[in-house]
Protein backbone atom coordinates (compact mmCIF):
# COMPACT_ATOMS: atom_id res chain seq x y z
CA UNK A 1 0.00 0.00 0.00
CA UNK A 2 1.38 3.24 -1.07
CA UNK A 3 0.44 6.79 0.21
CA UNK A 4 0.71 10.17 -1.33
CA UNK A 5 0.06 13.36 0.90
CA UNK A 6 0.14 16.31 -1.84
CA UNK A 7 0.82 19.70 -1.23
CA UNK A 8 1.93 19.82 2.27
CA UNK A 9 3.28 22.40 4.88
CA UNK A 10 5.90 19.67 6.31
CA UNK A 11 7.50 20.28 10.15
CA UNK A 12 9.30 17.44 9.90
CA UNK A 13 11.60 18.31 13.48
CA UNK A 14 14.77 16.34 12.37
CA UNK A 15 17.84 17.51 11.65
CA UNK A 16 15.91 20.00 10.08
CA UNK A 17 13.22 21.96 12.10
CA UNK A 18 11.77 24.56 9.76
CA UNK A 19 8.39 23.70 8.03
CA UNK A 20 8.93 23.13 4.55
CA UNK A 21 5.71 24.47 2.76
CA UNK A 22 4.45 23.00 -0.33
CA UNK A 23 5.96 19.59 -0.32
CA UNK A 24 4.96 16.13 -1.29
CA UNK A 25 5.23 12.91 1.57
CA UNK A 26 5.90 9.22 -0.31
CA UNK A 27 5.04 6.32 1.91
CA UNK A 28 5.46 3.08 0.99
CA UNK A 29 4.41 0.49 3.46
CA UNK A 30 5.05 0.97 7.04
CA UNK A 31 7.94 3.82 6.17
CA UNK A 32 8.16 7.19 4.57
CA UNK A 33 10.29 6.67 1.43
CA UNK A 34 10.31 10.29 -0.25
CA UNK A 35 9.91 13.87 0.88
CA UNK A 36 10.00 16.48 -2.05
CA UNK A 37 8.92 16.98 -5.47
CA UNK A 38 6.23 15.40 -7.44
CA UNK A 39 7.91 12.43 -9.43
CA UNK A 40 6.15 11.09 -12.53
CA UNK A 41 7.41 7.54 -11.27
CA UNK A 42 5.94 7.63 -8.34
CA UNK A 43 3.29 4.63 -7.72
CA UNK A 44 0.62 5.88 -5.62
CA UNK A 45 -2.64 3.61 -4.26
CA UNK A 46 -3.90 6.31 -2.32
CA UNK A 47 -3.85 10.08 -2.63
CA UNK A 48 -4.07 12.51 0.79
CA UNK A 49 -4.81 16.46 -0.23
CA UNK A 50 -2.34 18.56 2.35
CA UNK A 51 -3.60 21.73 0.93
CA UNK A 52 -3.87 23.75 4.31
CA UNK A 53 -2.52 21.21 6.20
CA UNK A 54 0.73 20.99 8.23
CA UNK A 55 2.25 17.59 8.76
CA UNK A 56 4.19 16.94 11.75
CA UNK A 57 5.06 13.51 13.63
CA UNK A 58 2.75 11.93 15.54
CA UNK A 59 2.89 12.90 18.89
CA UNK A 60 4.06 10.36 22.01
CA UNK A 61 2.90 10.38 24.85
CA UNK A 62 5.71 9.14 27.10
CA UNK A 63 3.78 8.92 30.68
CA UNK A 64 0.46 7.73 31.03
CA UNK A 65 -2.46 5.50 32.43
CA UNK A 66 -5.09 4.85 29.83
CA UNK A 67 -7.19 2.54 31.26
CA UNK A 68 -7.67 5.40 33.85
CA UNK A 69 -9.88 6.58 32.19
CA UNK A 70 -12.95 4.95 33.39
CA UNK A 71 -11.90 7.10 36.63
CA UNK A 72 -12.44 10.29 34.88
CA UNK A 73 -13.38 13.27 37.08
CA UNK A 74 -14.45 10.78 39.70
CA UNK A 75 -11.35 11.76 42.31
CA UNK A 76 -10.63 15.85 41.83
CA UNK A 77 -9.60 18.67 43.98
CA UNK A 78 -7.32 16.26 46.21
CA UNK A 79 -3.30 16.16 46.43
CA UNK A 80 -1.27 13.09 45.22
CA UNK A 81 -1.15 10.79 48.17
CA UNK A 82 -4.75 11.55 49.38
CA UNK A 83 -5.31 11.15 45.72
CA UNK A 84 -3.81 7.92 45.70
CA UNK A 85 -4.41 5.87 49.34
CA UNK A 86 -7.77 7.53 49.68
CA UNK A 87 -9.65 7.43 46.40
CA UNK A 88 -7.74 5.70 43.56
CA UNK A 89 -5.92 2.70 45.31
CA UNK A 90 -9.21 1.15 46.65
CA UNK A 91 -11.34 1.63 43.66
CA UNK A 92 -8.40 0.03 41.72
CA UNK A 93 -8.23 -3.13 44.01
CA UNK A 94 -11.16 -4.24 42.19
CA UNK A 95 -10.80 -3.59 38.67
CA UNK A 96 -10.92 -6.82 36.16
CA UNK A 97 -9.27 -7.53 32.84
CA UNK A 98 -12.38 -6.28 31.00
CA UNK A 99 -12.45 -2.64 33.04
CA UNK A 100 -8.59 -2.39 31.40
CA UNK A 101 -9.81 -2.85 28.27
CA UNK A 102 -12.56 -0.90 27.67
CA UNK A 103 -10.72 1.97 29.40
CA UNK A 104 -7.90 1.36 27.25
CA UNK A 105 -10.29 1.13 24.27
CA UNK A 106 -11.58 4.79 25.54
CA UNK A 107 -8.46 6.16 25.85
CA UNK A 108 -7.21 5.08 22.58
CA UNK A 109 -10.19 6.73 20.22
CA UNK A 110 -9.28 10.03 22.35
CA UNK A 111 -5.35 9.66 21.91
CA UNK A 112 -5.65 9.09 18.10
CA UNK A 113 -7.94 11.81 18.00
CA UNK A 114 -5.68 14.27 19.26
CA UNK A 115 -2.78 12.88 17.54
CA UNK A 116 -0.82 10.79 19.79
CA UNK A 117 0.53 8.01 17.54
CA UNK A 118 2.78 6.35 20.57
CA UNK A 119 1.96 5.87 24.14
CA UNK A 120 3.72 4.70 26.89
CA UNK A 121 1.61 3.44 29.87
CA UNK A 122 2.16 1.69 33.44
CA UNK A 123 -1.06 -0.10 34.79
CA UNK A 124 -2.76 -3.24 35.66
CA UNK A 125 -3.78 -6.14 33.35
CA UNK A 126 -1.85 -4.94 30.86
CA UNK A 127 -2.27 -8.15 28.40
CA UNK A 128 -5.94 -6.28 27.89
CA UNK A 129 -3.96 -2.76 27.04
CA UNK A 130 -1.82 -4.70 24.73
CA UNK A 131 -4.73 -6.22 22.92
CA UNK A 132 -6.20 -2.85 22.37
CA UNK A 133 -2.96 -1.66 20.95
CA UNK A 134 -2.67 -4.16 18.41
CA UNK A 135 -6.67 -3.91 17.51
CA UNK A 136 -6.69 -0.22 17.15
CA UNK A 137 -3.09 -0.27 15.28
CA UNK A 138 -1.38 3.05 17.74
CA UNK A 139 1.85 2.05 18.85
CA UNK A 140 2.68 1.76 22.43
CA UNK A 141 5.14 0.53 25.30
CA UNK A 142 3.30 -1.74 28.06
CA UNK A 143 4.59 -2.08 31.85
CA UNK A 144 2.76 -3.87 34.52
CA UNK A 145 3.25 -1.12 37.47
CA UNK A 146 4.49 -3.43 40.86
CA UNK A 147 3.35 -2.14 43.90
CA UNK A 148 5.59 -4.59 47.09
CA UNK A 149 2.94 -6.03 48.96
CA UNK A 150 3.43 -8.34 52.30
CA UNK A 151 2.53 -11.13 50.69
CA UNK A 152 5.75 -12.42 49.10
CA UNK A 153 3.63 -14.83 46.65
CA UNK A 154 2.03 -12.03 45.44
CA UNK A 155 5.06 -9.91 44.80
CA UNK A 156 6.87 -12.80 42.70
CA UNK A 157 3.88 -13.21 40.88
CA UNK A 158 3.64 -9.58 39.50
CA UNK A 159 7.50 -10.01 38.35
CA UNK A 160 6.20 -13.80 36.50
CA UNK A 161 3.45 -11.30 35.11
CA UNK A 162 5.92 -8.96 33.83
CA UNK A 163 8.26 -11.69 32.29
CA UNK A 164 5.16 -13.27 30.59
CA UNK A 165 4.09 -9.77 29.39
CA UNK A 166 7.82 -9.55 28.06
CA UNK A 167 7.45 -12.72 26.36
CA UNK A 168 3.70 -12.19 24.91
CA UNK A 169 4.08 -8.53 23.79
CA UNK A 170 7.64 -7.69 23.08
CA UNK A 171 8.32 -6.24 19.66
CA UNK A 172 4.80 -7.80 18.58
CA UNK A 173 2.11 -6.44 16.43
CA UNK A 174 4.41 -5.54 13.54
CA UNK A 175 6.63 -3.86 15.92
CA UNK A 176 4.55 -1.68 17.46
CA UNK A 177 4.18 -2.68 20.72
CA UNK A 178 7.18 -2.45 23.31
CA UNK A 179 7.24 -3.49 26.87
CA UNK A 180 9.13 -1.93 29.94
CA UNK A 181 9.50 -3.48 33.51
CA UNK A 182 8.05 -0.72 36.16
CA UNK A 183 8.71 -0.14 40.06
CA UNK A 184 5.45 2.40 40.34
CA UNK A 185 7.94 4.23 42.74
CA UNK A 186 10.23 4.05 45.33
CA UNK A 187 7.82 4.96 47.86
CA UNK A 188 6.05 1.29 46.89
CA UNK A 189 8.75 -0.93 46.38
CA UNK A 190 11.23 -1.79 49.16
CA UNK A 191 15.26 -1.83 48.49
CA UNK A 192 15.40 -5.09 48.40
CA UNK A 193 12.12 -5.48 45.64
CA UNK A 194 13.53 -2.53 43.36
CA UNK A 195 16.91 -5.18 43.61
CA UNK A 196 14.43 -7.77 42.30
CA UNK A 197 13.01 -5.61 39.54
CA UNK A 198 16.35 -4.37 38.84
CA UNK A 199 17.33 -7.83 37.90
CA UNK A 200 14.05 -9.13 35.95
CA UNK A 201 14.72 -5.85 33.54
CA UNK A 202 18.70 -6.63 32.67
CA UNK A 203 17.79 -10.32 32.18
CA UNK A 204 14.97 -9.23 30.10
CA UNK A 205 17.42 -6.57 28.22
CA UNK A 206 14.03 -4.43 29.16
CA UNK A 207 13.72 -0.56 30.27
CA UNK A 208 12.47 0.41 33.25
CA UNK A 209 9.86 2.94 33.74
CA UNK A 210 9.24 4.62 37.56
CA UNK A 211 7.90 7.48 39.09
CA UNK A 212 10.19 9.59 40.60
CA UNK A 213 10.23 13.23 42.87
CA UNK A 214 6.52 13.81 42.41
CA UNK A 215 5.75 15.78 45.34
CA UNK A 216 7.66 17.44 48.52
CA UNK A 217 6.47 15.25 50.70
CA UNK A 218 7.90 11.91 48.74
CA UNK A 219 11.25 13.75 48.73
CA UNK A 220 10.80 14.46 52.23
CA UNK A 221 10.13 10.74 53.18
CA UNK A 222 12.81 9.74 51.51
CA UNK A 223 15.11 12.11 53.76
CA UNK A 224 13.60 10.43 56.30
CA UNK A 225 13.97 6.81 55.54
CA UNK A 226 17.01 6.66 53.39
CA UNK A 227 19.22 9.91 54.03
CA UNK A 228 18.86 11.04 50.59
CA UNK A 229 16.48 11.64 47.23
CA UNK A 230 14.15 9.49 45.84
CA UNK A 231 16.31 10.09 42.64
CA UNK A 232 20.00 9.13 44.48
CA UNK A 233 18.52 6.01 46.68
CA UNK A 234 17.48 4.27 42.85
CA UNK A 235 20.62 5.31 41.73
CA UNK A 236 22.31 3.63 44.45
CA UNK A 237 20.33 0.48 44.24
CA UNK A 238 21.81 0.34 40.57
CA UNK A 239 18.36 1.43 38.77
CA UNK A 240 19.99 3.35 35.95
CA UNK A 241 22.00 0.77 35.01
CA UNK A 242 19.50 0.26 32.63
CA UNK A 243 17.63 3.04 30.58
CA UNK A 244 15.01 4.62 32.51
CA UNK A 245 12.70 6.42 31.73
CA UNK A 246 11.59 8.88 35.22
CA UNK A 247 8.08 10.23 35.52
CA UNK A 248 7.94 13.49 36.46
CA UNK A 249 11.27 14.63 38.66
CA UNK A 250 9.24 17.81 39.74
CA UNK A 251 11.34 18.64 43.22
CA UNK A 252 15.32 17.69 41.85
CA UNK A 253 17.87 19.37 43.48
CA UNK A 254 21.21 19.80 40.77
CA UNK A 255 23.05 17.04 42.42
CA UNK A 256 19.60 14.90 41.40
CA UNK A 257 19.93 16.50 37.95
CA UNK A 258 23.60 15.67 37.85
CA UNK A 259 22.39 12.36 38.69
CA UNK A 260 19.99 11.58 35.52
CA UNK A 261 21.91 13.28 33.05
CA UNK A 262 25.36 11.50 34.17
CA UNK A 263 23.18 7.86 33.64
CA UNK A 264 21.08 8.95 30.50
CA UNK A 265 17.91 9.15 32.41
CA UNK A 266 14.83 10.06 30.34
CA UNK A 267 11.85 12.46 32.11
CA UNK A 268 8.73 13.03 31.68
CA UNK A 269 7.44 16.04 32.20
CA UNK A 270 3.60 15.82 32.74
CA UNK A 271 2.31 19.64 33.22
CA UNK A 272 -1.13 19.07 33.27
CA UNK A 273 -1.27 16.63 36.33
CA UNK A 274 1.60 18.70 38.32
CA UNK A 275 -0.56 21.40 38.41
CA UNK A 276 -4.14 19.19 39.02
CA UNK A 277 -2.92 17.33 41.89
CA UNK A 278 -0.63 20.53 43.21
CA UNK A 279 2.82 18.47 42.52
CA UNK A 280 4.71 21.75 41.48
CA UNK A 281 7.05 22.91 38.48
CA UNK A 282 9.25 20.88 37.02
CA UNK A 283 12.82 22.66 36.60
CA UNK A 284 12.12 21.72 32.66
CA UNK A 285 14.78 24.24 31.33
CA UNK A 286 17.61 23.69 33.54
CA UNK A 287 17.29 19.68 33.19
CA UNK A 288 17.09 20.85 29.52
CA UNK A 289 20.09 22.66 29.54
CA UNK A 290 22.24 20.08 31.94
CA UNK A 291 21.37 17.18 29.20
CA UNK A 292 18.45 15.70 30.37
CA UNK A 293 16.22 14.02 27.78
CA UNK A 294 12.89 15.33 28.69
CA UNK A 295 9.67 13.80 27.15
CA UNK A 296 6.05 15.06 27.76
CA UNK A 297 3.28 12.67 28.99
CA UNK A 298 -0.46 13.33 29.86
CA UNK A 299 -0.05 11.24 33.29
CA UNK A 300 -3.48 9.20 33.44
CA UNK A 301 -6.77 11.03 33.04
CA UNK A 302 -7.93 10.63 35.82
CA UNK A 303 -5.30 13.48 37.31
CA UNK A 304 -5.45 15.33 33.76
CA UNK A 305 -8.36 15.14 32.97
CA UNK A 306 -7.84 14.13 29.25
CA UNK A 307 -5.11 13.17 27.12
CA UNK A 308 -4.66 16.23 24.99
CA UNK A 309 -0.90 16.35 24.08
CA UNK A 310 -1.49 20.08 22.45
CA UNK A 311 -2.52 20.99 25.88
CA UNK A 312 0.65 19.59 27.48
CA UNK A 313 3.07 21.48 24.98
CA UNK A 314 1.11 24.67 25.81
CA UNK A 315 1.34 23.92 29.20
CA UNK A 316 5.18 23.24 28.91
CA UNK A 317 5.88 26.04 27.44
CA UNK A 318 3.84 28.80 29.32
CA UNK A 319 4.51 27.23 32.62
CA UNK A 320 8.02 27.56 32.38
CA UNK A 321 8.03 30.80 31.42
CA UNK A 322 6.28 31.96 34.21
CA UNK A 323 8.36 30.29 36.88
CA UNK A 324 11.35 31.08 35.51
CA UNK A 325 10.27 35.02 34.29
CA UNK A 326 11.81 34.58 31.65
CA UNK A 327 9.69 34.59 27.71
CA UNK A 328 12.12 32.62 26.09
CA UNK A 329 12.41 29.57 28.95
CA UNK A 330 10.62 26.39 26.77
CA UNK A 331 10.15 28.28 23.10
CA UNK A 332 7.55 26.39 20.99
CA UNK A 333 9.92 24.16 19.00
CA UNK A 334 11.28 23.30 22.31
CA UNK A 335 8.11 22.33 23.46
CA UNK A 336 7.09 20.71 20.40
CA UNK A 337 10.56 18.56 20.51
CA UNK A 338 9.40 17.52 24.19
CA UNK A 339 6.50 15.70 22.33
CA UNK A 340 7.71 14.58 19.68
CA UNK A 341 11.63 13.61 18.90
CA UNK A 342 12.37 13.49 22.86
CA UNK A 343 9.70 11.21 23.48
CA UNK A 344 10.94 8.90 20.94
CA UNK A 345 13.84 9.08 22.42
CA UNK A 346 12.81 8.04 26.01
CA UNK A 347 11.35 4.97 24.50
CA UNK A 348 14.65 4.02 22.84
CA UNK A 349 12.62 4.51 19.79
CA UNK A 350 14.30 7.37 18.07
CA UNK A 351 15.66 5.40 14.88
CA UNK A 352 11.97 4.74 13.82
CA UNK A 353 9.83 7.76 14.78
CA UNK A 354 9.68 11.04 16.28
CA UNK A 355 10.72 13.03 12.71
CA UNK A 356 9.32 12.71 9.34
CA UNK A 357 12.42 11.61 7.66
CA UNK A 358 12.87 9.39 4.50
CA UNK A 359 13.73 5.49 6.36
CA UNK A 360 11.91 6.41 9.27
CA UNK A 361 8.06 4.41 9.92
CA UNK A 362 5.01 6.42 8.76
CA UNK A 363 3.60 7.91 12.25
CA UNK A 364 2.48 11.23 11.69
CA UNK A 365 -0.37 13.40 11.75
CA UNK A 366 -2.57 16.14 9.72
CA UNK A 367 -3.33 19.11 11.35
CA UNK A 368 -6.07 21.29 9.79
CA UNK A 369 -4.89 25.04 9.48
CA UNK A 370 -8.14 26.39 7.96
CA UNK A 371 -9.65 27.06 11.36
CA UNK A 372 -10.45 30.75 12.42
CA UNK A 373 -7.79 30.60 15.66
CA UNK A 374 -4.91 29.49 12.89
CA UNK A 375 -5.19 32.49 11.12
CA UNK A 376 -3.18 35.00 10.13
CA UNK A 377 -0.44 31.94 9.50
CA UNK A 378 2.34 34.72 10.27
CA UNK A 379 4.64 31.10 11.89
CA UNK A 380 3.44 27.93 11.72
CA UNK A 381 5.55 26.28 14.92
CA UNK A 382 4.17 28.91 17.55
CA UNK A 383 0.71 28.21 15.57
CA UNK A 384 1.10 24.52 16.61
CA UNK A 385 2.10 25.02 20.09
CA UNK A 386 0.04 28.10 21.31
CA UNK A 387 -3.11 28.37 18.88
CA UNK A 388 -3.96 24.67 18.11
CA UNK A 389 -6.46 22.46 19.76
CA UNK A 390 -6.57 18.57 19.46
CA UNK A 391 -9.88 18.72 17.63
CA UNK A 392 -7.74 19.91 14.72
CA UNK A 393 -5.97 17.16 14.42
CA UNK A 394 -7.71 15.86 10.83
CA UNK A 395 -5.78 12.58 9.45
CA UNK A 396 -3.52 10.41 11.97
CA UNK A 397 -1.27 7.46 9.95
CA UNK A 398 0.65 5.00 11.83
CA UNK A 399 2.92 2.39 10.73
CA UNK A 400 1.64 3.75 7.41
CA UNK A 401 -1.89 2.88 7.99
CA UNK A 402 -4.39 5.19 8.07
CA UNK A 403 -6.29 5.35 11.51
CA UNK A 404 -8.43 8.11 11.36
CA UNK A 405 -8.92 10.04 8.13
CA UNK A 406 -10.88 13.51 8.22
CA UNK A 407 -11.76 13.28 11.66
CA UNK A 408 -13.15 9.55 11.19
CA UNK A 409 -11.62 6.65 13.24
CA UNK A 410 -11.22 4.12 10.96
CA UNK A 411 -10.59 0.92 13.41
CA UNK A 412 -12.31 1.95 16.13
CA UNK A 413 -16.21 1.77 16.54
CA UNK A 414 -16.34 4.74 18.61
CA UNK A 415 -20.07 4.24 19.75
CA UNK A 416 -19.30 0.72 20.87
CA UNK A 417 -16.35 2.20 22.85
CA UNK A 418 -17.89 4.71 24.65
CA UNK A 419 -21.14 2.62 25.68
CA UNK A 420 -18.86 0.17 27.07
CA UNK A 421 -16.41 1.81 28.70
CA UNK A 422 -19.44 3.93 30.82
CA UNK A 423 -21.12 0.31 31.69
CA UNK A 424 -17.28 -0.31 32.85
CA UNK A 425 -16.36 2.63 34.73
CA UNK A 426 -20.37 2.70 36.59
CA UNK A 427 -19.49 -1.05 37.78
CA UNK A 428 -16.61 -0.51 38.77
CA UNK A 429 -17.18 2.21 41.21
CA UNK A 430 -20.03 0.45 42.69
CA UNK A 431 -18.54 -2.86 42.58
C1 LIG B 1 0.67 0.18 39.70
S1 LIG B 1 0.06 0.76 38.19
C2 LIG B 1 0.28 2.51 38.24
C3 LIG B 1 -0.28 3.13 39.47
O1 LIG B 1 0.06 4.50 39.45
C4 LIG B 1 -1.01 5.23 39.94
N1 LIG B 1 -0.83 6.63 39.54
C5 LIG B 1 -1.51 7.35 38.64
N2 LIG B 1 -1.03 8.58 38.57
C6 LIG B 1 -0.01 8.64 39.45
C7 LIG B 1 0.88 9.65 39.84
O2 LIG B 1 0.83 10.87 39.31
N3 LIG B 1 1.80 9.38 40.77
C8 LIG B 1 1.87 8.17 41.33
N4 LIG B 1 1.03 7.16 41.02
C9 LIG B 1 0.12 7.41 40.09
C10 LIG B 1 -2.20 4.55 39.38
O3 LIG B 1 -3.37 4.91 40.03
C11 LIG B 1 -1.81 3.10 39.58
O4 LIG B 1 -2.13 2.68 40.85
ZN1 LIG C 1 1.78 8.44 36.55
Amino acid sequence: MSILIKNVTLLPMGAKKEPIEDTNIYIEGDKIQYIGELKEELKVDRVIDGKNKVAMPGLVNAHTHISMSLLRNYADDVPLYEWLTQKIWPVEANLTEEDVYWGAMLSIAEMIQSGITCFSDMYFFMEEVGKAAEETGIRGVLSRGTIEEESEALNKEKLDYTKNLYKNWNGKADGRIKVMVAPHAPYTCSPAYLEKIIDLAKELGAGIHIHLSETKKEVEDSFEQYKKSPIKHVYDLGLFEIPTLAAHCVHVSDEDIEILSANGVSVVNNPGSNLKLASGFAPVEKMINRGVNVALGTDGSSSNNNLNMFEEMNLAAVINKAVNESAVSIPAITAIEMATSNGAKALNWEDEIGSIEVGKKADLILVDMNKPHLYPRHNVVSALAYSCQASDVETVIVDGKVLMEKYELKTIDIEKVMYNAEKAAHSLVNR
